[in-house]
């Protein structure tokens, strides 16, 4: 499990009814990673600390999309520390597949403007997630968008109207039979000066060979490989645009 993670269950209506201070409860629960018993309702999450914030994650698991990969927090944990040579702030970002939010909640945190999306059946714990831990501490507040892979991408995210310095993306390349649209969206969003960071996590062969047809169209450099996790992160851009550069790299 990685450090950054701990867990707990929230029993906020019982703590409210008897007046104990839910946030240093938690906060003990969180450090020892007990779990505190409900009586009345259960609220599962997951904390993190990124961009100096606590973030609080809510699950579904009885939705695919709405349950937390570890590629998230691998991203995450590259925009946390790379704040210098990622500087988001006032950046126009959108994340494809965002799931749980994490990605949207943290580049958020760091001061992008963040549109977030989704099929349309993750959103509601996408919007949950994302209020509940932008709300107040945002320079910009985040945006909850549907985006099905390849469906009505020039109505919904028109180019001349829509210029993302970046585009996120984390475990969106697994078993599913998109693959294709999800090529084609990556290269709607992507104009001049549009990067990529993606982080893939490899499994079967089959989705694994994306990465070959994505380099038919995206330059394609890899920031971190972490074989425990057979997770890489990569950078990408358009072929055939500007690349963005940063001191010491060539364009
Ligand atoms: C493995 S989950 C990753 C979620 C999140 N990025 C994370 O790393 O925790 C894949 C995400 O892609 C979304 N997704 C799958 N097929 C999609 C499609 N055709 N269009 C848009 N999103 C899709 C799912 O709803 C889900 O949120």
């Amino acid at each position: 499990m990685n450090p950054l993670l701990t867990q707990a269950v929230q029993t906020e209506e019982d703590a409210e009814t008897e007046g104990v201070d839910v946030d240093a409860e938690l906060a003990a629960a969180i450090m020892s990673r007990r779990i505190i018993q409900s009586l009345i309702t259960v609220e599962a999450w997951e904390g993190y600390t990124f961009a100096d914030h606590q973030i609080k994650i809510k699950e579904s698991h009885d939705l695919y999309g709405a349950v937390m990969w570890p590629s998230a927090i691998v991203l995450c944990y590259f925009l946390d520390t790379h704040r210098d040579t990622y500087n988001l702030l006032d950046k126009n970002v959108i994340e494809l597949g965002a799931g749980t939010g994490l990605v949207s909640i943290v580049t958020s945190l760091l001061g992008a403007k963040v549109t977030s999306t989704d099929l349309p059946e993750v959103l509601s714990n996408l919007q949950y997630n994302v209020l509940r831990n932008t709300r107040g501490s945002c320079r910009h507040a985040p945006h909850v968008a549907e985006l099905s892979w390849g469906k009505e991408l020039e109505q919904r995210f028109p180019q001349a109207a829509c210029h993302y310095d970046y585009v996120f993306a984390a475990d969106v390349v697994y078993c599913h039979p998109y693959l294709a649209e999800l090529l084609d969206t990556f290269d709607h969003l992507c104009q001049d000066g549009t990067e990529i960071l993606w982080a893939m996590r490899f499994r079967l062969d089959r989705e694994n060979q994306f990465v070959e047809r994505f380099q038919t169209r995206f330059h394609l450099d890899e920031l971190y490989d972490l074989p425990s996790l057979s997770i890489k992160l990569y950078r990408a851009s358009r072929k055939g645009m500007g690349r963005k550069t940063r001191s010491g790299e060539a364009a």
